[in-house]
């Protein structure tokens, strides 16, 4: 005799799960696919301090800024940026410990949301422009601004986590790119795209100081993106940050670039420069939001926010000795 076997031909013993790909017909050009249902919209408790697109999703601030004039900031608001970017630091150190095969990108942005609340600070990506989740996840082949979604990582997989909080008026913004797992170290271009990336950062941070013009930072990081056969993704550029999250300057990763202006003492920003192992062109999601590169092949990212101090340059966002946290860097 035969089993009772529903309409749908599925036996009725295996549930059907409710994750899907919502783009099936979309010509994804590498192994990440959007998993479907995103969570509900997280919330903030409204004791917590909002920037001003927390409920619209479009920062007029921003939208008046005179994209010419550089925020110098005086000494209160300095220390304010050192204690939100101290925050920021916690809050990715939290969510990068979360991180290991079989957890969901979207419970990487429960984890940090939750991280913020807990410091009293909203996590400034939510709602910005109207994007849905609180933090970035970026795998493998995607570029940035990826969306936490029902997407299990897998061992082998590497993993940019974006972190961006907004504290007491200030924003903080750094981000780094993780190995998921330990067998993603045996793989040599998951090694190089992730450390020459790391170390283009470096080399940027090392010309900060009064003086340099922002157009250097593309020469070094490309110098040293050519030694490793890696390529820079243009169309993403560092910028200011500080009660906005992202006033001028605009500072881009590439080499010989035209960007206007020097580095003076007070100003903050961020220098996120973005690798790609193959072709640095991007294509974009169905979403509208993630995009990925053109061939699949992998990226990395890293990030910080930078304070240009009177000799030189204050890394906001690094890991301070005094508190270790998060993972052994390599
Ligand atoms: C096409 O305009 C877009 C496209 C994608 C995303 C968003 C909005 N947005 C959301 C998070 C986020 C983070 C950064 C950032 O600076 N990370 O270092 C920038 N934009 C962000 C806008
Ligand atoms: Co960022
Ligand atoms: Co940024
Ligand atoms: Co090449």
């Amino acid at each position: 005799d035969h089993k009772p076997r529903h309409k749908s031909g599925q036996d009725d013993k295996k549930p059907t799960s409710r994750f899907y790909n919502p783009f099936p017909n979309y010509p994804y050009t590498g192994s990440v696919r959007a998993v479907y249902p995103l969570s509900a919209m997280r919330t903030v408790p409204k004791s917590i301090r909002r920037p001003d697109y927390a409920d619209t999703g479009i920062s007029n601030a921003e939208r008046r800024l005179n994209r010419t004039k550089i925020d110098i900031l005086d000494a209160k608001a300095q220390e304010a940026m050192r204690k939100v970017c101290r925050l920021a630091r916690e809050v990715l150190d939290i969510t990068a410990a979360a991180l290991k095969p079989g957890v969901t990108t979207d419970y990487l942005d429960e984890v940090c949301h939750k991280a913020c609340i807990e410091r009293k600070s909203y996590p400034s990506p939510l709602n910005y422009n109207h994007f849905p989740k609180s933090l970035c996840t970026s795998p493998n082949e995607i570029v940035c601004h990826g969306i936490p979604d029902q997407r299990i990582l897998l061992d082998g997989d590497i993993l940019n986590l974006d972190i961006s909080i907004y504290h007491e008026g200030y924003h903080a913004d750094l981000n780094e790119t993780y190995y998921v797992g330990d067998r993603a170290k045996a793989n040599p271009d998951n090694v190089r795209i992730i450390e020459t990336t790391r170390e283009c950062l470096d080399e940027a941070i090392k010309l900060v100081k009064p003086g340099t013009p922002f157009r250097e930072f593309g020469n070094a990081i490309e110098k040293h993106a050519k030694s490793r056969d890696c390529h820079i993704v243009a169309t993403w550029g560092g910028h200011g940050i500080n009660t906005n999250f992202h006033p001028p300057p605009w500072i881009p990763h590439y080499g010989k670039n035209k960007a206007v202006g020097t580095c003076k003492p007070g100003m903050t920003f961020t220098i996120e420069p973005i690798l790609a192992l193959g072709k640095p062109k991007e294509v974009y999601w169905p979403d509208n939001w993630t995009n990925a590169t053109v061939d699949g092949s992998r990226t990395a990212q890293f990030e910080h926010t930078l304070l240009v101090t009177e000799t030189g340059v204050e890394v906001l966002t690094a890991r301070r000795e005094d508190s270790p946290g998060g993972p052994i860097p390599m």
